[in-house]
């Protein structure tokens, strides 16, 4: 039979029971600190009247959060699991002011399930598409819900087309993961689209949708559906004043802005 020799020596079965003790403490804490942000997220709900617009989605607040727990973070929790507990808190008190659902092409397949569970902790409930297109019309109907788009590879249709549209009522605003890079998390970067409703006007990257090769410089690809490209670009609001004739500005000036981003995915 194993022995358990450090619950064997009575000295440091006492320092055992004493270190377990500041771990009950500090679970006590962070639990009524939890419990607390409940009761502000209340009235937070109340000072933006959330309910009524139905879309408590604020991807620019969410990026300045993530950022400045990854600048004071260190010691030996991973900031994988930083950003984890903080998607499900985030998650859940997005949630919690109006409800809203998760619409998404193979939600059933494992790798796509891990994604959106990673990006939208457990409280979303997620609905299965069989295609993006019909993940976005389900979210536009609903006028609340958001759409994710995993970017695990190249797809055969421009999906984002009806983006483009003047006065659609979807845009993207925002990618994830924003601080562990996706492929050490073991997810897919994605992609979530929301109500135009959301406020993302002065987050620094447009969404162009091309029909051009994407190598330029300051363009960063998203994904591809044949010669179609999805791409970011810092223009920060200058591409409309920029001088013209540089073929950066010809390729974005074509394009169709789709959304805004505060931060590209970390791939
Ligand atoms: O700051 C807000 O406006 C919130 O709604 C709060 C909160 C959060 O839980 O911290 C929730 C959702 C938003 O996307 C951003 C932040």
């Amino acid at each position: 039979m194993p022995t358990n020799t450090a619950l064997a020596d009575p000295q440091n079965a006492e320092e055992l029971a004493a270190l377990r003790d500041q771990i009950d403490e500090i679970d006590a804490e962070m639990h009524r600190l939890l419990m607390r942000r409940g009761e502000v997220i209340d009235r937070l709900v109340a000072a933006k009247r959330t309910q009524a617009s139905g879309v408590a989605f604020r991807p620019g607040r969410e990026v300045d959060m993530l950022r400045r727990l990854a600048s004071r973070h260190s010691g030996t929790l991973p900031l994988s699991t930083v950003e984890h507990v903080w998607r499900e808190i985030i998650g859940t008190f997005t949630q919690a002011q109006a409800s809203f659902k998760v619409h998404t092409p193979n939600a059933t397949r494992p790798g796509t399930r891990d994604t959106l569970r990673f990006h939208f902790g457990f409280s979303a409930e997620l609905v299965d598409h069989g295609s993006v297109g019909e993940a976005i019309a389900a979210a536009a109907a609903s006028g609340t819900d958001l759409v994710v788009v995993p970017l695990d590879g190249d797809g055969a249709e421009p999906w984002w087309r009806p983006l483009a549209e003047p006065g659609a009522p979807i845009k993207v605003v925002t990618a994830l993961p924003l601080l562990v890079p996706a492929g050490e998390l073991g997810v897919a970067p994605a992609l979530v689209l929301g109500s135009s409703g959301i406020e993302i006007d002065d987050a620094p990257f447009g969404v162009y949708a091309v029909a051009a090769p994407t190598d330029a410089a300051g363009i960063h690809p998203l994904c591809r559906a044949g010669d179609r490209s999805l791409v970011a670009y810092e223009d920060a609001g200058a591409l409309r004043d920029s001088a013209t004739g540089s073929a950066l500005h010809d390729l974005l000036t074509n394009a169709a802005p789709v959304g805004r981003l505060y931060a590209l995915p970390k791939l």
